[in-house]
């Protein structure tokens, strides 16, 4: 059964310790590449955001992160287009991936993205966990589902992060949350507790740290 993730018992406070310690040290920009060859040596745990263009991934990064601009947050949709690495400490990478379902976006441009993502998915051997941003708002909608199937193709485990939870009222937010935790079913690369976030509120900020920093 799929569940929301709270870290809401005695252990995690362990857990939620180590996550403060690992985001209170050095966050640095490594690079941002465009081709699997640029990717970074694969010498450390490496975890990934993906989602919608405009879902909210440059925010939570940076909330995550405590850095105000450290992933850009912009109004313009699907200006992220780079594959950008960040730095823990020494121990973790944090990796922004491009934001997808941008409608505009010229075709051959998506098609360049589409393989990069597939091959990085499918080839990252010190990726531990892609993390599936998934709006509040509007819960999973086709173009999720088809990254979700790639993570399943990959067998790539991913854990579905619910965002803008802030946005919605309670009813909204039940819905969504029971609509996402139904189409996980299908998935079986899914990670079976999902987290609820809100980097305005700072909500989930903490669990998602939490769970980042205990991956091994
Ligand atoms: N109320 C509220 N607004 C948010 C939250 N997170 C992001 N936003 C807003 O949503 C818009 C998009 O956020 P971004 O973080 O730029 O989204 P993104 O997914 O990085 O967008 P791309 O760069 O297109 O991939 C911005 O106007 C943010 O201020 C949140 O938790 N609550």
């Amino acid at each position: 059964m799929t569940m929301v993730f709270t870290l809401a018992g005695a252990p995690e406070e362990q857990a939620r310790e180590t996550g403060r310690l690992l985001f209170a040290g050095p966050v640095d920009f490594v690079k941002g590449v465009t081709t699997m060859a640029a990717l970074p040596p694969a010498d450390r745990v490496e975890v990934c955001f993906a989602g919608r263009s405009n879902v909210g991934k440059s925010s939570l990064i940076n909330a995550l992160t405590g850095r105000k601009s450290l992933a850009r947050a912009s109004n313009t949709p699907g200006r992220t287009q780079e594959i950008n690495y960040f730095a823990l400490g020494e121990s973790r990478y944090l990796v922004d991936l491009p934001g997808y379902g941008f409608a505009e976006a010229p075709v051959a441009v998506v098609r360049k993205w589409q393989e990069l993502l597939r091959a990085y998915l499918a080839g990252r051997q010190t990726l531990r966990r892609a993390f599936v941003l998934i709006d509040t708002r509007h819960g999973i909608k086709q173009v999720d589902d088809e990254i979700l199937g790639l993570l399943d193709k990959s067998a790539v485990t991913f854990q579905v992060v619910m965002t803008k939870a802030d946005k919605v009222n309670q009813a909204t937010r039940e819905a969504n949350i029971a609509q996402v935790m139904a189409a996980l079913q299908k998935h079986p690369a899914a990670y079976p507790e999902i987290i609820v976030t809100s980097s305005e509120k700072g909500e989930g900020v903490e669990t998602l740290r939490a769970v980042i920093a205990t991956l091994e």
